[in-house]
């Protein structure tokens, strides 16, 4: 597999997890994080076959893909049976799996709290291993928030197994990781005085919003042109801008795919494969595709919008530049984003540099781009997307316990009071306006009067 030596994390937590204590490992992205945690439980595996022997937790449903096939790999040789349980997938058909004992099950939360919900045709009562793979994501609060389906898993698991948590950022969560694991937990980070890893040339762009998209063409068509086989993420920040960016691509002849949540699952796989394959070099993603995706083509990352948190921009850049390849990553600023690009640099203790464009260049191509923008808006416009948008949106609330309806209804309401609030403070700004214009008129036809009395 050209694994010759282990890498630092794997060095440092391999040994503490063959001696059975639990685990906490912190190393930049693209570091050989998983074969740690992946060639322990193997071994462990290899002593005292059982299944269900490992439960492995990730965030995304591509991250499980993933991590399963790094067990298949290494599992080879013992015949290792894995499962995965993710959503957007068959569901009576993982529940005949995992009915199977499978040694290993990769999991996404929510799908497995539903399988723990609805059945009883599999225990994992005896599970030696439990790993959370970006486990600050799964215990973060976010836009997606695992914390009631976590507790849902955490109640059938034993008490008495090694608890497993990797990621490039546990630190802002370490308080909350330790109650999780309490057995001789085993700390380790990989010391270095920047978060970012060394081989990543990270440039940013500064651009008026109007210009983002000029400059974007211009870098692809400029990366393309000079490298045969690189690829390239284009990450951004809605579903809707990905899936109007990707078709804007699409016009410009450049071979472009995308991955964003409100995919149907099968596509969603279809598409990583296609773009991992290089049927495709441009993929243009949300964040779903920002943790843990190892895709060692992958040469430029450029971020489309500049991201929140320094965290975010952490994973996102992490997907180049992995296991000691070079990589640039280039991001779009405009003047609202200053800040954030200050609080990046200053958590991950590095400059950004500027990355040199010849402004003539983009401007000439900025008409075409912005029409062509244009027009793919309407061409999404006139599709179901926002319709679909608005079923997703039913689904998760389901999803949460709660009456989508009823939501409907509550927001429907607040939208009237506040309406009518806006309403009675216009009223309220007309009337004193109208009595000033009226003591106004009041004061002229007085000095009007005075003035007429003195001519008089
Ligand atoms: N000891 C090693 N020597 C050489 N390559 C390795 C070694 N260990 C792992 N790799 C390779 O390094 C690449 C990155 O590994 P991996 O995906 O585990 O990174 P990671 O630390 O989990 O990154 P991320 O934080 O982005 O999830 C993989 O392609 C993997 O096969």
């Amino acid at each position: 597999m050209g694994i010759n030596k282990p890498t630092p994390v794997q060095e440092h937590c391999m040994p503490p997890i063959l001696d059975g204590r639990d685990c906490m490992g912190c190393a930049k992205t693209g570091s050989g994080k998983t074969a740690a945690f992946v060639l322990p439980v193997v071994q462990k595996l290899s002593e005292d076959p059982y299944g269900i022997f490992c439960l492995v937790l990730t965030p995304t449903r591509e991250l499980a893909y993933q991590i399963a096939e790094q067990f298949r790999v290494f599992g080879k040789p013992l015949g290792l049976k894995d499962c995965i349980v993710v959503g957007g997938m068959d569901m009576v058909s993982q529940a005949l799996e995992l009915s199977k004992q499978p040694h290993v099950v990769v999991a996404t939360p929510g799908r497995l709290a539903d399988h723990i919900r609805s059945s009883n045709t599999f225990s994992m009562s005896r599970i030696q291993f439990l790993i959370m793979d970006e486990a600050d994501r799964l215990l973060e609060q976010g836009c997606t928030d695992f914390t009631k389906d976590l507790e849902t898993i955490l109640a059938i698991l034993p008490a008495k197994r090694q608890t497993l948590l990797f990621s490039a950022t546990l630190t802002d969560t370490l308080h909350d990781l330790k109650s999780i694991a309490m057995n001789r937990p085993f700390f380790w980070e990989s010391k270095s005085d920047t978060r970012t890893v060394e081989e990543l040339d990270q440039r940013y762009i500064l651009t008026p919003e109007k210009v983002k998209d000029a400059y974007l063409v211009h870098l692809i068509q400029k990366f393309t042109d000079e490298h045969d086989d690189w690829s390239i993420i284009v990450f951004v920040n809605t579903c809707k801008d990905c899936q109007i960016l990707t078709m804007m691509m699409r016009e410009f002849n450049f071979p472009t795919i995308s991955l964003h949540s409100m995919m149907k699952q099968k596509q969603r796989f279809a598409n990583l494969a296609m773009f991992k394959a290089s049927v495709f070099k441009l993929l243009i993603a949300t964040d779903v595709a920002s943790r843990g995706l190892d895709i060692p083509t992958v040469q430029v990352v450029i971020n489309h919008n500049t991201p929140g948190l320094p965290k975010i921009y952490i994973h996102r850049v992490g997907r180049t530049a992995r296991a000691g390849r070079n990589g640039v990553s280039i991001t779009l600023v405009t003047q609202y984003d200053i800040h954030l690009v200050q609080s990046i640099e200053a958590e991950n203790k590095t400059k950004l540099k500027e990355y040199p464009v010849v402004e003539k260049d983009v401007l000439k191509i900025l008409t075409q781009v912005n029409v062509t923008r244009r027009q793919c808006e309407i061409k999404l416009e006139s599709t179901d997307f926002d319709e679909k948008k608005e079923t997703n949106k039913r689904k998760q609330l389901i999803l949460e316990g709660k009456d989508p309806d009823l939501e409907a209804k509550r927001k429907a309401e607040l939208e009237k009071i506040r309406s009518q609030k806006k309403k009675f403070k216009q009223n309220i700004h007309e009337t004193i306006e109208k009595q000033k214009r009226g003591q106004l008129k009041k004061k002229i036809m007085k000095r009007k009067q005075k003035t007429g009395q003195t001519s008089a």
